[in-house]
């Protein structure tokens, strides 16, 4: 299976400071790949890597013959500013920006996928509703049809069942595994660890640096969550990039 993902050694992080070190490997195009570690593991970091937020510090992460309008991100719900007046109709039809442009009118047919989007997550009749009012798990609704609308090959969720009911979290979960059989990439860094060793094949252990990286049933293993938590807690906040990253990056 060709690559979707390929990470050349990269490092991430913020001011200088790295945050994901010396990371090398690749995500296969259709792959299911769970994101664990302990927070501060650099899960949210990686992530924003893949999606062009956070610039590599070193190394390079090249995205397989797509660029980065193909791919669909949901960042963490705290990240959303929810105070800014919208309805949940423009903001899932924002998903459409990419083939309607920022300024694009919103057509017959964009105005039907967009209602069929919010049908998807079960959100019938809240179309009007400023985002600012709905709960946490409708809101995790809103931002995953805003997904189903982008319609892209690679899709990154970051934490996307966090702090969500059960009900909502299987309704959701069968949209990423209805993603996973239309044969898209999706990467999702996740807590629970349960619904990765049941529902997600591959797993990425991340500690800062990779601890494992495989089929979840060999990377998912009690060691090795103890190596990621050991090097968490060891790892140094304010450590400058290794002299052979800045070499790297200067070169
Ligand atoms: N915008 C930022 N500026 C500076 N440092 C940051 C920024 N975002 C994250 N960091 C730091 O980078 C490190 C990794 O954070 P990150 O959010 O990627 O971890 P995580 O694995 O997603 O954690 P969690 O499970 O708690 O969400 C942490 O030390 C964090 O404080």
């Amino acid at each position: 299976m060709a690559a979707q993902l390929q990470f050349h050694n990269v490092t991430l992080g913020y001011d200088r400071h790295p945050a994901v070190h010396h990371l090398k490997g690749e995500v296969a195009s259709g792959a299911l790949v769970a994101v664990i570690g302990p927070n501060g593991a650099g899960k949210s970091t990686l992530l924003r890597g893949i999606v062009g937020i956070v610039k590599p510090l070193a190394g390079s992460i090249h995205l397989g013959g797509i660029d980065a309008r193909d791919i669909a991100y949901l960042p963490q719900s705290a990240e959303i500013d929810r105070s800014f007046p919208i309805s949940v109709f423009d903001f899932v039809g924002t998903g459409l920006w990419r083939g309607t442009g920022l300024f694009g009118g919103i057509g017959k047919t964009a105005r039907k996928k967009i209602l069929d989007a919010i049908a998807a997550v079960g959100l019938s009749g809240f179309e009007n509703r400023p985002i600012e009012t709905l709960s946490g798990g409708q809101m995790q609704r809103v931002l995953f049809a805003r997904v189903l609308l982008q319609d892209a090959r690679l899709i990154v969720l970051d934490e996307p069942f966090n702090a969500i009911d059960s009900k909502t979290t299987t309704d959701l979960l069968a949209l990423v595994k209805r993603w996973h059989g239309e044969g898209r990439t999706v990467l999702a860094a996740l807590h629970d660890l349960e619904m990765v060793r049941n529902h997600f094949s591959e797993t990425l252990v991340l500690a800062r640096g990779p601890v494992a990286w495989g089929p979840t049933s060999e990377a998912l293993t009690p060691e090795n969550l103890m190596v990621a938590m050991r090097m968490c807690e060891a790892f140094d906040d304010s450590a400058a990039a290794c002299a052979d990253d800045a070499h790297s990056q200067a070169a």
